[in-house]
């Protein structure tokens, strides 16, 4: 049987973690953590696919393995969520930043697989932002912000635990995800 693994999809805003962890959805069956945020939706998101949309008041009454401040907005991972998709298979994944990406490394240890994505050139990350819909004043509150800086480096905790994936040429990233993939698919895998 698989063991079972959370692939925590993190690194700087804009660098493909969604687009990553959709891509491990559609080529593996792999669930995502829906996670918990008070930030208001962008255009085309809908509660219960790509977050629960919570007001500060229900935030607070969830359960959660860790939770953070990015940018201004609370967000979350409830230990239910982790429960809930681990029951729909042994392989899953969850996007998150790299505050929580260290914790789910403290908490889980090897059952957490660190993926850090990076992109070389920060001025073509902004304009994936711009091209992806998000309003200026968002874009520019978000670049201004600490937690923005913070996640352009692999954290100290995640050296030597992280997967480090340059998504620059999706190409390339998708050849990389796949090999990685493929060390935790098989049987009483040796990886960890
Ligand atoms: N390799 C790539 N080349 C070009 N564009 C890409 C690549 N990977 C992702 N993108 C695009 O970049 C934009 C940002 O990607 P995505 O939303 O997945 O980033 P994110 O890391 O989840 O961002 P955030 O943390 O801000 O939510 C999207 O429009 C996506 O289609
Ligand atoms: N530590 C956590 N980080 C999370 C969680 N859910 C999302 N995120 C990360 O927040 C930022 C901003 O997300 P956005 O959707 O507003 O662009 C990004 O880095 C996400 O990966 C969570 O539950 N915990």
């Amino acid at each position: 049987m698989t063991t079972k693994r959370v692939f925590v999809i993190t690194g700087p805003t804009g660098s493909g973690k969604t687009t990553v962890s959709r891509y491990l959805t559609d080529h593996y069956n792999m669930p995502q953590v829906i996670t918990h945020t008070t930030r208001a939706p962008r255009d085309g998101e809908v509660s219960g696919v790509d977050y629960y949309f919570e007001t500060p008041a229900t935030f607070a009454t969830k359960h959660y393995l860790e939770h953070v401040t990015y940018s201004g907005n609370q967000y979350g991972s409830s230990r239910e969520g982790l429960a809930a998709a681990w029951e729909k298979a042994p392989l899953i994944s969850i996007v998150l930043d790299t505050a929580g990406a260290v914790t789910y490394a403290q908490e889980l240890g090897t059952q957490a697989v660190i993926v850090y994505l990076e992109v070389p050139n920060q001025q073509a990350l902004l304009t994936r932002l711009t091209k992806r819909g998000d309003q200026q004043a968002r874009i520019e509150k978000r670049i201004a912000s600490r937690e923005f800086a913070r996640d352009q480096q692999l954290p100290a905790g995640l050296v030597g635990h992280a997967n480090v994936i340059v998504n620059d040429q999706w190409a390339q990233t998708t050849a990389a995800l796949d090999a990685l993939v493929a060390q935790y698919l098989t049987a009483d895998s040796s990886a960890n």
